[in-house]
């Protein structure tokens, strides 16, 4: 795709309606719910697709969040364009997720230090071996140092970004990324890790988790509005 200008099919923002920080949320909701919560004065920059993004000030700093969809292909388009369009410099995702590891529990915060995944998204690249995915770690630092100073728990470490929310056999499935230790599973991080490192740009995944095996499953609305530990971690990157 030759396309190199905004606004883009996608994203009706013009240059300079997004900030140098962008919050993105697979759910466009969970992205107008944090604009409404937490930022001051926020504009709606984007509604192509219900996809919604909005930028305001959080203590005073730009910053803007949107909602980047479900999956490697739709976050990859919407966080393409925000690095190499919009000149966008930081991208943290704030994700749900399903827990893993048998003593990740319901509601714990993971930043995703690497990102495994089972996508093809890497062939792209036409690279000579197996890339890895990994998260910025200067946005590492201050997320932990950020939940540190807030006495939020959270866990760093590897996660799994698959193609596939529904499969057969969920337990074969993960048996394999639990002998690895892998924390928990989500569908974007990896595809955000690849973009960032090709546009040399920073990115940073923080999930939190919403489904385990045994647990009754968040709703969607607690999805949408209940994770604030982790906005409010995030917002303090910005
Ligand atoms: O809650 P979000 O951020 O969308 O993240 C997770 O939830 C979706 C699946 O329900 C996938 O996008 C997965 O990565
Ligand atoms: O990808 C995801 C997201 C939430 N819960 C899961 O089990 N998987």
């Amino acid at each position: 795709m030759s396309h190199t200008s905004t606004p883009t099919l996608h994203n009706t923002a013009k240059l300079g309606d997004i900030a140098k920080t962008v919050l993105m949320p697979g759910d466009p909701l969970r992205a107008k719910f944090i604009a409404e919560k937490f930022l001051d004065n926020p504009v709606c920059f984007n509604t192509v697709r219900n996809m919604l993004g909005y930028t305001g000030t959080y203590n005073g700093k730009p910053v803007s969040v949107m909602g980047h969809g479900m999956g490697m292909p739709s976050v990859g388009i919407y966080t393409y364009e925000l690095f190499n369009f919009y000149d966008v410099d930081n991208i943290i995702r704030i994700g749900s997720s399903g827990a893993i590891q048998p003593d990740v529990k319901m509601r714990d915060i993971i930043i995703g230090m690497g990102a495994c995944t089972d996508s093809g998204y890497a062939k792209s690249f036409e690279l000579p071996g197996t890339f890895c995915p990994v998260a910025s770690y200067d946005l590492i630092e201050k997320a932990v140092d950020a939940a540190e100073s807030r006495g939020i728990p959270v866990r760093v470490g590897n996660i799994i970004s698959g193609d596939v929310f529904y499969c057969d056999n969920a337990d074969k499935h993960d048996n394999g990324w639990i002998k690895m230790g892998v924390l928990a599973s989500e569908m974007e991080a990896a595809a955000l890790y690849m973009n960032a490192a090709r546009a040399g740009k920073n990115a940073l995944c923080m999930i939190t988790i919403s489904d385990k095996p045994g647990d009754t499953p968040t709703t969607a609305e607690e999805r949408e509005k209940t994770f604030t530990g982790m906005m409010e971690i995030a917002l303090a990157l910005v």
